[in-house]
């Protein structure tokens, strides 16, 4: 019989969830303080142990303990309860090897499916030592529908930075903040408010998203808000806004840092009071929408430039996401890879061949500008260009993934001059590394211990062209 231990000064806490999990069949024990916990794990195995962040235990409280047990027993799921979620403290916790981190009351449905999710992920990882909890490792791919209807995959990388990401998406999609996601073009902006949207309770009501980027300032106000027929020249219909459409959803608006001041104000109104007044219209409708915003650009920065308005921007900003570029998410390359390849598979009704050590390679130095956007494209080539299912190799990745060269020679000068020979060195030096690293600067950039701009200087000043 499976083993559970319930960790909480709350008896009643103690109590209900023996109660639920003892119903299932599970053997289960509990404990009101720390220290005694932990002298009952140095004692028996368990296989679950839920327990409580904040102890009133002076000797122990629940995040020393969650250690203290993954110490004893690396084998046990632990899963830390907590009524005042912190972000931070779950990233730490779960880098710490904690299975997962949840909000306090958990009800019964909760308690039976985390304690199966963790008998399973146990099962699948019997033979190895249980790794730190991932969200991804248990689901690495999860199918969206996106808001026109089509199905798309979104990857759950497994590298440390994609972790962060998820578990905060997975921490602020039951809440009803606004969010603003903030990353580089391609990195799945709008797939990570898709996400929040889809582990939401507002998950069966409407997702619409606007790209305010496309939007004319004239065009606007009517997109969000509707218009009343003949409210402007060209209106000769009724339009319903976004703000409508989302009614009882979730609103996204993609590039938000590209409204014009006109519409920020008044997109903070409806915001400040929750209805919305069609362009021509003297009526206003009440709206109940979540708002999920992106940008490119760092809207703290707009806002120090007053190109965007701080009142709005902190009202957007109950929390922030930040998505990482995939050069920072290496980690996850082989997962992306491997899962955009079979998608493409299916699209193209065929198997395309392996790929070949080299494409790897030249992935890997690759900077990927374009993010994950830029990586399913080049999928969508190397595999479309591989027509009879022969290995995949580098003759079929576009240029700029193949390694370039680079002008050979040291710079002149006289040997005897003490300047020269240090420029000499330093010229060899950084193509002997960039070499190494196939060219890949940033990564040369963070071997010779530089930033990148000192590399792009220094390669400019030894007229290195690459
Ligand atoms: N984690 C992921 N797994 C699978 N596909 C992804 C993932 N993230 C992004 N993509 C894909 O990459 C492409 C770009 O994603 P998305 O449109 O969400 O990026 P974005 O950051 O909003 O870009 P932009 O700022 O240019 O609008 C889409 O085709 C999306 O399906």
């Amino acid at each position: 019989m499976k083993t559970i231990l319930i960790v909480d000064d709350e008896i009643q806490i103690c109590t209900l969830l023996t109660k639920i999990l003892t119903k299932e069949g599970y053997d289960v024990s509990h404990s009101v303080s720390g220290s005694s916990a932990l002298k009952m794990v140095k004692e028996k195995h368990y296989d679950v142990i839920f327990c409580d962040y904040r102890l009133k235990d002076k000797e122990i409280d629940g995040s020393v303990l969650s250690l203290k047990i993954r110490e004893i027993s690396p084998a046990t799921g632990i899963i830390v309860m907590t009524g005042y979620p912190d972000v931070r403290v779950a990233i730490q916790l779960i880098k710490g090897g904690i299975y997962d981190y949840v909000v306090k009351p958990l009800n019964a449905e909760q308690a039976i499916l985390l304690v199966q999710k963790v008998l399973l992920h146990q099962s699948l990882h019997s033979k190895e030592q249980l790794p730190a909890a991932t969200i991804a490792s248990e689901t690495p791919v999860s199918t969206l529908v996106s808001p026109k209807g089509r199905l798309s995959q979104f990857v759950y990388g497994n590298g440390n930075s994609s972790k962060e990401l998820h578990v905060q998406i997975k921490l602020i999609a039951p809440t009803n903040y606004s969010v603003v996601i903030l990353g580089e073009t391609g990195t799945g902006k709008e797939s990570v408010a898709h996400l929040i949207h889809s582990q939401s309770k507002r998950k069966d009501q409407p997702f619409v998203a606007i790209d305010c980027g496309s939007l004319s300032p004239e065009l606007a106000c009517s997109e969000l808000f509707g218009h009343e027929k003949g409210a402007f020249t060209g209106a000769i219909q009724a339009k319903t806004g976004a703000f409508h459409e989302a009614h009882g959803g979730t609103l996204f608006l993609d590039e938000i840092g590209n409204l014009s001041y006109e519409v920020q104000t008044a997109l903070l109104r409806v915001i400040q009071e929750r209805v919305v007044r069609p362009v021509g219209s003297t009526k206003e409708t009440k709206v109940d929408i979540r708002l999920i915003v992106a940008s490119n650009e760092d809207l703290q920065h707009a806002v120090l430039n007053g190109r965007f308005r701080d009142d709005l921007y902190y009202r957007l900003n109950e929390f922030t996401v930040n998505v990482p570029p995939l050069r920072a998410r290496k980690d996850d390359l082989p997962l992306f890879i491997a899962t955009f390849k079979q998608t493409i598979e299916a699209e193209l009704g065929r198997e395309c061949g392996e790929i070949t050590e080299e494409v790897y390679h030249a992935f890997y130095n690759y900077c990927w500008p374009g993010n994950i956007r830029e990586l399913k494209n080049v999928m969508r080539r190397i595999c479309l260009l591989a027509t009879d299912n022969s290995l995949i190799t580098s003759a079929n990745l576009p240029e700029e993934l193949l390694p370039q060269d680079v002008e050979p020679g040291l710079p002149p000068g006289s040997d005897e001059n003490l300047k020269n020979v240090s420029r000499q060195a330093e010229y060899k030096k950084i193509l002997d590394v960039l070499q190494q690293v196939r060219f890949n600067k940033s990564e040369a950039a963070r071997l010779m211990n530089i930033d990148r701009k000192t590399l792009y200087n220094k390669l400019h000043t030894l007229n290195i062209v690459l």
